[in-house]
């Protein structure tokens, strides 16, 4: 009985290019990934998106879509983690090193899964091809999920 934690991330996405960021601190620190955080109170969800694109990267873009809401659940924990997720195609301005995240752009090809949240490499082709999709994963510490699931939307 406990609301969920509401979460944004923005990916921002252009032809064969990904705007990605090196979290410099704080919760998932060591990985890349897009640029959110927690939406705060008296903001949307899409306005919570925008100040920590901003604040994170130095651009923003106007342009972005709702593309999908992932919940997460940790055992242990009874708050779920609710991330919305944003894409992006046009932006403002440079990207530029905060100190939360250190941009870097990256081919679609070579996205380092590796270096990122275990989940991402199962949803991030979805986000890719533009699909809209809802996700439900089960971690077990930040490193292991034991269930999940994905579901791609109609767009019609
Ligand atoms: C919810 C954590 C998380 C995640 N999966 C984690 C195992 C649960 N994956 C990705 N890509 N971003 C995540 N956050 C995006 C919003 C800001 C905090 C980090």
């Amino acid at each position: 009985s406990v609301p969920n934690k509401l979460l944004t991330l923005v990916l921002i996405h252009q032809n064969t290019r990904l705007l990605l960021g090196m979290k410099k601190r704080g919760f998932g620190v060591g990985r890349w990934n897009g640029f959110g955080g927690k939406v705060q109170p008296g903001e949307t969800i899409l306005e919570g998106a925008e100040r920590e694109l901003l604040e994170e990267s130095c651009v923003r873009a106007p342009d972005m879509k709702h593309i999908g809401r992932i919940d997460f659940e940790f055992v242990g924990e009874p708050q779920i983690m609710e991330v919305h997720v944003f894409k992006a195609t046009e932006f403002e301005g440079e990207p530029a090193e905060t100190e939360e995240m250190r941009p870097q752009w990256f081919d679609v090809d070579s996205i380092p899964f590796h270096t990122m949240w275990p989940d991402d490499v199962l949803w991030f082709p979805l986000m890719l091809k533009g699909s809209k999709f809802k996700g439900y994963f089960k971690f077990e510490g930040m490193d292991k999920y034991l269930e999940y699931n994905l579901e791609e939307l109609d767009q019609s």
